[in-house]
């Protein structure tokens, strides 16, 4: 399976891509934004209007000073004054319009981003997620979806009101008197080569920043996860350590971004400024020399300081914009990605063919993709046929290989050469929910989510009901589930009640079988278990699903014994299949791998 993205990692100095383009990321953010351009656009009209009525306030002025306070007309000046109010009145009056426009599309914006996100995720390979930090993943979904909805909310109109507003107040200017409006433009050449500047700059620094953001929470979320073996080794304070260090790296590049800012926004304020200043010694000297109107040099630099707003805010709006194009990246970095669904082959449904039944693995190879070009596959060439109704056990070494082959089958993992047929059927050809009731598998770290011990088994198949419950407790010997404090509406997982390793094992398998699959993948799902469990967990197994085909991982000669045969998994392939005593016989690597567990202690299950 090919996933066309490679998990960015914060570096210091900054990760930013080379040649990219704010503007063509922040357009990919437009199927998302369209169901809600109407109200957005509507605010942005709503803001403009505002924004150029604040305009309309120094004409006002010079109106008023040329005309009533120049022929001392207290009439005049009083309806000066209330029209002044009426306008400052409608400008806040839009710009509260506005803001109740864009927050609930925005709000639902970044709901659906945070949906299709978690939807992609979910269809994501498992080789897609076992190269990706969670704690990267987590960021995306939370602080960069975040800084998105800001985006839209704030940076994007005003940019756009902004950029309205300069317009339109430069043509008021030059329209009064072109000259000093002039002497204001001079400042704009340097602003813009400084802006392009500081936008490269910048856009390194805030891609290096979220990245390490995404760090600190992985980090966080090892240490919450992982907190028993912290403090089982009394590791909590080089682990706070590494939490320090790498908040301190984050302080420090945030401490970076703050200084551009800085400076981008000191030169902003600045250059204005000086302009703002001349085009007054130039105006005074014009109005003493009477080429102007004290009403127009007035109006001219009441227009100058109602334009500072709008260009000062560009520095900052300018830094928002990079944070969301930033964001935008790394949501689609992941978007981007090649979901496990869009892999499947065409449908090239082989025939069933008669004897094939069963599960089949006919040349299978295996190598993960983030493995060294140099090193071997993991699965060399692997054949094996497990007959309809058959429990094969798989044994081998330690990192033989034994996980990653149960993880082909419900194609958590995809074979490289090869392919594995059911029943006569390569799994290829199978449609993924048609593929997904047909083999239910159990790992042997059971997860268990923030759900009731019942819902958590009957997330197995879609549509059991209270008797597959019933009956699938009994096969994984689970029964404990009703004498605890609610049976099977007792809340478990990670916010409810802790059960032992056993009892959650005993829970993942009950979840294996409710849906009666007839294939069944178990990745010694039973290593919890003391051998009288179970013998009776493999003993009920065997007698209600009678006609499963099974293939189990097992470590231990309990387990091995309960299958009908077993196959040797030795460099990548399968050195030997028969009866566990045909392989006693015949095979040293099986005689010394079974030897390796005789004296082994099997353990107690939990309470
Ligand atoms: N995501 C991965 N990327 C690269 N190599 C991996 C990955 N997962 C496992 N491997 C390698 O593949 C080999 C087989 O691992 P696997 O987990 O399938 O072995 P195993 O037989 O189940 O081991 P064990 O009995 O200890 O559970 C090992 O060498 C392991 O290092």
């Amino acid at each position: 399976m090919a996933v066309t993205t490679t998990p960015p990692r914060a570096q210091e100095g900054g990760a930013a891509p080379r040649h990219r383009s704010t503007t063509r990321s922040l357009l990919r953010l437009w199927p998302y934004v369209r169901p809600v351009r109407v109200r957005l656009f509507s605010a942005a009209g709503v803001a403009v209007v505002a924004s150029c009525l604040g305009l309309v306030i120094p004409l006002v002025l010079k109106w008023m000073v040329d005309g009533p306070v120049a022929d001392r007309d207290p009439g005049g000046v009083w309806l000066g004054g209330a029209l002044l109010f009426a306008l400052g009145l409608a400008e806040a009056g839009l710009f509260g319009l506005r803001r109740w426009l864009v927050a609930r599309p925005l709000a639902s914006v970044e709901a659906s981003m945070r949906a299709s996100l978690y939807r992609h995720l979910q269809r994501l390979p498992v080789s897609f997620h076992d190269r990706w930090a969670s704690g990267q993943l987590l960021s995306r979904a939370t602080t960069d979806l975040m800084l998105l909805r800001l985006f839209l909310a704030f940076p994007l109109t005003f940019l756009v009101v902004n950029g309205v507003t300069i317009l339109v107040g430069f043509a008021i200017l030059l329209a009064q008197q072109w000259t000093l409006g002039l002497v204001l433009l001079v400042p704009a050449v340097p602003l813009m080569i400084f802006c392009s500047l500081f936008e490269t700059r910048y856009a390194a620094v805030a891609r290096t920043v979220q990245d390490q953001t995404g760090d600190l929470t992985t980090v966080v979320e090892e240490g919450v996860l992982g907190i028993r073996i912290v403090k089982g080794f009394g590791r909590h304070r080089s682990q706070a350590r590494a939490f320090r260090a790498l908040s301190e790296r984050v302080r420090a590049t945030e401490l970076r971004k703050a200084r551009l800012l800085a400076t981008i926004w000191a030169l902003i304020m600045t250059l204005p400024e000086l302009a703002i200043g001349a085009a007054l010694i130039l105006g005074t000297i014009q109005v003493a020399d009477g080429g102007l109107s004290a009403g127009t040099l007035v109006a001219f630099l009441s227009t100058a300081l109602a334009l500072r707003w709008p260009v000062e805010s560009l520095g900052f709006l300018l830094a928002l914009s990079q944070d969301a194009a930033t964001a935008t990246d790394r949501f689609f970095e992941v978007m981007d990605a090649t979901p496990a669904d869009a892999a499947d082959q065409p449908a090239s449904v082989l025939p069933r063919q008669r004897g094939e039944g069963g599960m089949r693995f006919e040349g299978v190879e295996f190598r993960y993709d983030d493995a060294p070009a140099d090193a071997p596959p993991v699965l060399d060439g692997v054949d094996l046929h497990i007959r309809p109704g058959e429990t094969m056990a798989l044994v081998g070494a330690t990192g033989s290989g034994k996980t990653t082959l149960t993880a082909l089958v419900p194609r958590l993992l995809e074979v490289t050469r090869g392919r594995i047929t059911l029943d006569g059927r390569d799994i290829t050809a199978l449609p993924r929910d048609e593929l997904r009731a047909l083999v239910a598998v159990a790992f042997e770290e059971p997860t268990l989510f923030s759900a009731t011990a019942g819902e958590n088994v009957l997330m197995g198949a879609d549509g059991a009901d209270r008797a597959a419950l019933a009956r699938a407790l009994k096969v994984a010997q689970a029964e404990f589930v009703h004498a605890l404090p609610q049976g099977t509406d007792t809340e478990v997982g990670e916010q409810g009640l802790s059960l032992s390793g056993g009892q959650r094992q005993r829970l993942a398998l009950a979840r294996a079988v409710v849906g009666a699959p007839r294939f069944l993948v178990l990745d010694d799902p039973l290593s919890a278990l003391d051998v009288h469990t179970e013998a009776r967990v493999e003993a009920a197994l065997r007698q209600v699903l009678a006609t499963t085909t099974a293939l189990v991982v097992a470590h231990r000669p309990s387990t091995v014994l309960l299958a009908d045969r077993v196959a040797l998994l030795e460099d990548g392939r399968i050195a030997a299949v028969g009866t566990h005593h045909q392989l006693l016989r015949d095979s040293a690597a099986y005689r010394s791998l079974m030897s390796g567990h005789d004296g082994e202690n099997d353990g107690e299950e939990g309470p």
